[in-house]
Parts: C-alpha cells; structure tokens; sequence
C-alpha cells in the first residue's frame, strides 16, 4: 500500500507537508509511520464572543492544533492575527513537532490563534478575546498536556490573561501551562530575547563554519518585532553591520548600519509598537519588500510565512539566509534560492531558542525554583550551538540541505517513541 498524500490549498500547511514527506521517502519511513505523522491528534476550533468598546458584540475564531504528543505535551505559540485559520494553526503545530524533537527537548508540537487584528483592538479588548479564548480551550491545555507561549502579536500580557483565566477556573495557580510570562509572574529571565538570540547564534556558526568573519558582515532582518529585534541587536553587538530592517510601515536602510538599540528603543516606545517615524543620519525609507533583496551577507526574514516565494525569490541577493520566522521560505522559492547557490539555515532549527527558552520557564514553573539569566543563556547556547553542529554536519556528510537534514534528524526521535509507545498514543 503506498501512502496517500496530503496537500493543502494553505501554502504554509503544503511547504510544511512537502518538506515532511520528501525527507520521509529519502530516510524510508514506513508508510504506517508516515501516515500518522502527517496527520494531526487533535484540532480544535473555538467561537469567542466578545462585547468590544462599543458596546457591539463580535464573535472571533479561535483554534488550538495538537500534531503530535509522541514526545511529551504539546507545545507551541499562539498567534493573534487576521490571517489566522485552521490549516495555518495545523501547518504550524506539525512544525513544532519537529522543532522540539530537533531541539531534543522534551514536547510535542502544538499552535493556536485567534482571527483578530490587534492594531485595531483596544486593549481591554484584547483581554477579552485572550481570557475567553482561554476559557473556551481550557478542556485540552495543560502542563501535561499542551502548553501554549507567546507568537505573532502576543506576549506577556496575553500569556498572564490566559493563565489568570485557567488558574481561576480549576481554582489553583497553574503557572506551568503556559510559557512566556513576565519575570514577575512566574516568567523566566532571558524568555522575551531567546528566540532572537537563537537565529542569531544559528547566523553566527554558519558564518564561523564558512571561515567568515562576523564582524562588518552586513545583515537585513525583515520583521521588527520579538525575534527581529533581539536577533539584530545580537548581530550588531557581535559587530555585524545591520544595513536594514523592515515592519509593516517600511524598510528602514542605512548603508553605515543602523543604530539597533534606537530603533528598539524608538518600537519600544510607539503606541503601535511600529518603527514608523524612526530617524538617525544617513537613513533612507524603501518601500516594503526591499528588505528582501538588500545586497548583504546575511538575510533574516523575521516577519511571516511565504515572505520569499516563487514571485520574489530570484530576486534576493543575500549569500545565506537564517529564518527567523516559520515558513518563510515557500518550497518553490528554497529551488530558486539553491540554484542561486543560497545557504538556508532552517526555520525550525534557527528559531528554536524560543522553544527551548520555554522548556526552561516549564522547567522552573513546575520546580518553583528560578535561574539567573547567565544559567538561562549559557544552556541556552549551548543547545543552538550543539543543535546547529549537528545538522551542519548531518547535511555536509550526506551531502543534503540543511533543510532536509534537520527534517531527518526531527523525524527520526518522534518515529522512534512512536514505534517504543506504540501507535495508539
Ligand atoms: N516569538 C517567538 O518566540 C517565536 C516566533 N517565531 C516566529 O517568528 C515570526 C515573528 O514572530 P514575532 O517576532 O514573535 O512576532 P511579532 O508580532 O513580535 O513581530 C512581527 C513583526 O513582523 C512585522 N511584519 C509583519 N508583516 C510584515 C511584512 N509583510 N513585511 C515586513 N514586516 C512585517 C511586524 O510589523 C512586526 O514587526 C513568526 O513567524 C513567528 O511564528 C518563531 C519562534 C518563536
Ligand atoms: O515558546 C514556545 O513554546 C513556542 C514558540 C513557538 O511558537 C515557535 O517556536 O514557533
């Protein structure tokens, strides 16, 4: 029997799928095996009613994807954005998997999102989509069982509501179900920078492994916000150039390099969070996109999925490519990129700090006992650096991508504690 395989009109949920089943046929995974991994255990869809501002109600989507529990609980973002549907929170639980299992961490992959656009919600409103999104997937979270963080639009805040709501509702402090919380409320030193830090470490080795200095490497980061941010101003304290960055208002270019801790400072400080009216000498606004084909040596699309795909890819001019962000390399764009004889450091290796960052809050939420933010970042490092090796090392021996590499390394620790569990998990 050969196996029958998904494809999906959501280009995340087929980039993810496509990966997943070419690196299954080139390591000869049994078809049972691949069969269930390419579904998923557990897909919930939710309706959250919220009375807005103005006294009107409107009811939000939400959605809470559990791909596999093989190694451990669930554990994934969630992400408040328009865009966010289903197949979305699917193709982005399904990649979790093999992040967690790539990290060697131990958890399966999880997502979720609400449908919402947060620029145009208050902030009470947002609370109220966050506690009764919370309330409506309380039945399938937990610290055994799936363990939300933060994503695109959602931090802090969102997590301290979401863990308000289910503490209050089980009537005990349930600090462990999720992760990315403020340091004062059972957070973790190091959490908010440890995916930045990660693609930043993942840039670093592969520019060590190359013989090519860090310092005056030139970088552009698409996307400014959580893991941009932090991965540029990693780069650019090591000495990188970081010549341009980009959010929803615009690329932000300097050819002398950008002064990262103003901009942040300037985000950190605009009642949007955006970098729009940034200034400092020798800055020039490009339109949107421009980002993405800045000459430099290394490019960081930190933003959302699909940001390099068949339509743009030729244009890109970066020698290597580190993906901050899940999926933003579309399969069709990752054959143009390689005939172009451009380096791809995975998705799901190079953004994995965050992950791994969690599991240290879970860790110390479930032992009530904190570390120092040197213990935090000194494992921290230590993980991104050992996890980059191997898949370096697994592509140059075998003479694949590191895309295909690090897919066959993630799918073997999952197919393996399926096959000593058993299938029925
Ligand atoms: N926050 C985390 O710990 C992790 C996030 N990720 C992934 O990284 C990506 C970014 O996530 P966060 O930084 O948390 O989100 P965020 O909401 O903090 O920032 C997203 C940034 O991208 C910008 N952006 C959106 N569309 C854009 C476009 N078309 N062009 C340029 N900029 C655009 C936004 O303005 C914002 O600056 C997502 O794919 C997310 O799934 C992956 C691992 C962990
Ligand atoms: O911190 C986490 O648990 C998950 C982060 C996440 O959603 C991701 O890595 O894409």
């Amino acid at each position: 029997m050969s196996v029958e395989k998904r494809t999906s009109t959501n280009v995340l949920l087929d980039t993810a799928l496509k990966n997943f089943y070419g690196a299954a046929a080139e390591m000869g995974l049994e078809d049972g095996l691949v069969e269930i991994l390419s579904r998923s255990e557990r897909k919930v869809c939710v309706s959250i009613p919220v009375e807005l501002d103005d006294g009107t109600i409107r009811v939000f989507d939400g959605f809470r994807v559990l791909h596999s529990s093989a190694l451990g609980p669930g554990k994934g973002g969630v992400r408040f954005h328009p865009d966010v549907c289903v197949d979305e929170c699917e193709a982005l639980a399904f990649m979790m998997t093999w992040k967690c299992s790539l990290a060697g961490i131990p958890y399966g992959g999880g997502k979720g999102g609400v449908s919402c656009d947060p620029l145009e919600l208050s902030p009470r409103e947002k609370e109220r989509i966050a506690r009764t999104f919370a309330a409506r997937i309380e039945p399938f979270v937990g610290a055994w069982t799936d363990v939300p963080a933060p994503d695109v639009n959602t931090g802090g805040p969102e997590m301290i509501w979401f863990m308000d709501t289910i503490s209050k509702m089980r009537g005990r402090l349930e600090p462990a179900i999720f992760t990315g919380k403020p340091i004062s409320l059972w957070g973790s030193k190091g959490r908010t920078a440890a995916t930045g830090l990660g693609v930043a470490t993942c840039a670093m080795e592969l520019l060590k492994v190359l013989g090519k200095p860090v310092k005056d490497a030139t970088v552009a980061v698409q996307g400014f916000g959580n893991v941009g941010t932090y991965a540029a101003k990693v780069l650019s304290e090591a000495g990188a150039k970081v010549v341009g960055v980009s959010d929803i208002t615009g690329t932000y270019f300097c050819k002398d390099g950008l002064d990262i801790a103003k901009a942040m400072a300037h985000v950190s400080n605009h009642p949007k969070k955006l970098l729009e009216g940034y200034q400092q000498a020798g800055l020039e606004k490009l339109p949107l996109a421009d980002v993405l084909f800045l000459d430099v040596d290394v490019l960081l699309p930190c933003a959302l999925e699909g940001a390099i795909n068949a339509k743009n890819a030729d244009m890109v001019k970066a020698t290597f490519i580190v993906e901050g962000a899940n999926g933003p390399v579309t399969p069709e764009a990752d054959a143009v990129l390689d005939a172009k004889g451009i380096l791809i450091v995975p998705d799901f290796l190079a953004n994995s700090g965050g992950v791994v960052g969690s599991y240290f809050e879970w860790c110390q939420d479930l032992a009530g006992f904190f570390w120092t933010e040197e213990e935090y970042n000194e494992r921290l490092l230590r993980i991104m650096r050992d996890n980059f090796h191997r898949v370096w090392e697994y592509s140059q021996e075998k003479s694949i991508k590191m895309r295909r590499a690090a897919f066959m390394v993630a799918i073997k620790r999952v197919a393996d504690a399926v096959r000593m569990r058993g299938i029925f998990l």
